[in-house]
C-alpha cells in the first residue's frame, strides 16, 4: 500500500425523497489498499458504492479518481476508467456460458483483444478465480459460491484499479468463507485496490488495513477495523442502543 490516494471521496451527498442516504461522506482509500466500509442495515453502504460505481448522481461532492472527477459520470465510463463492482444480488447473464459472461467484461475494457485472445484472456481469469475448466458450462450449472467467483472474474476482467466488491463474503459457509478471503488477498497482491462493504467481521478484521463506519448515512468512525469496532461510537450504532463505559 501506498500513500497516494487512489480515490478520494469529498462531501459526497445522496438523497431519495426526503430521505438523505449518503450525507456529507469524505474519506481517501490509498493504491493497494483493501478498505472496509461498514455499519448497521440501512446506513447508506451500498448506496456509496452506487455513486462510486455511476449507478446514482450524487446531489453534492465529488469522486476523485486518480485527482480526476468522476462523479456522476456514466456507470460505463466509469467502468473504463477503472472502477469494477460485484452486486449484492448476482448480475450474470444467464443465457451465455460461464466464459462469455468473463468476455463480456472483457469488452468493456478500453482496448478489447479480439477473438481468440479475448477468449485466451477469459480463461486465464476464470483461472484467477478457481473456475479453471469451467468456461463452457451454463451459469445456471453453477453453486453459489462459483457464480460469486464468476462475478468476479468478469469485474477483473476489467483489470480495475479499484474493484468494489458488495457483499461478496455474504451467504457463504465456514470453509467458503476461508477460501473468498484468500482470493481477495490474491486479487489485492496483484496491485488492486479493494473497497469493500461487508457484514462478515472476521472478514473485516483479517482482510481490511482501515475501514470507514457509516450510520445514518454519515461517517461516524475511520481507523483500523479493531480500533474503529472497540469505537463506544460504533459498538451503539450496531446495538442501536448507548454504550456504557
Ligand atoms: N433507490 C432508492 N430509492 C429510495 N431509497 C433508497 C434507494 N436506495 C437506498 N435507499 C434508502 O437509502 C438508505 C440507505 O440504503 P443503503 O442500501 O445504501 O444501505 P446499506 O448500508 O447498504 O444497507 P444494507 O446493509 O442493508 O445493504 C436506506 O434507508 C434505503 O432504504
Amino acid at each position: 500500500m501506498s500513500a497516494d490516494p487512489v480515490l478520494r471521496l469529498q462531501g459526497l451527498r445522496k438523497s431519495f425523497g426526503g430521505l438523505v442516504a449518503v450525507n456529507d461522506v469524505s474519506f481517501d482509500v490509498m493504491r493497494g489498499e483493501i478498505f472496509g466500509l461498514i455499519g448497521p442495515n440501512g446506513s447508506g453502504k451500498t448506496t456509496t458504492m452506487n455513486l462510486i460505481s455511476g449507478a446514482f448522481r450524487p446531489d453534492q461532492g465529488q469522486i476523485l479518481l486518480e485527482g480526476q472527477d468522476i462523479a456522476g459520470q456514466p456507470a460505463h465510463l466509469i467502468a473504463r476508467r477503472g472502477i469494477a463492482r460485484t452486486f449484492q444480488l448476482l448480475r450474470l447473464i444467464e443465457d451465455m456460458s460461464v466464459l462469455e459472461n468473463v468476455m463480456v467484461g472483457l469488452a468493456f475494457r478500453p482496448r478489447q483483444p479480439w477473438d481468440a485472445t479475448l477468449r485466451r484472456r477469459a480463461a486465464e481469469f476464470l483461472e484467477l478465480v478457481g473456475l479453471g475448466g469451467l468456461g463452457g458450462a451454463a451459469v445456471s450449472e453453477l453453486t453459489y459460491i462459483d457464480q460469486k467467483r464468476l462475478e468476479l472474474a468478469r469485474a477483473m476482467a476489467l483489470e480495475p484499479k479499484v474493484l468494489l466488491l458488495d457483499e461478496w463474503l455474504a451467504g457463504l459457509n465456514a470453509t467458503e468463507l476461508h477460501t473468498g478471503i484468500a482470493m481477495i488477498r490474491q486479487i489485492r497482491s496483484l496491485g488492486t485496490t479493494i473497497i469493500m462493504v461487508e457484514h462478515v467481521m472476521s472478514a473485516i478484521h483479517s482482510l481490511c488495513d482501515r475501514c470507514v463506519v457509516m450510520n445514518a448515512g454519515t461517517r461516524i468512525a475511520m481507523g483500523t477495523p479493531a480500533a474503529v469496532l472497540s469505537d463506544p461510537l460504533v459498538v451503539e450504532a450496531y446495538l442501536g442502543e448507548p454504550v456504557h463505559a
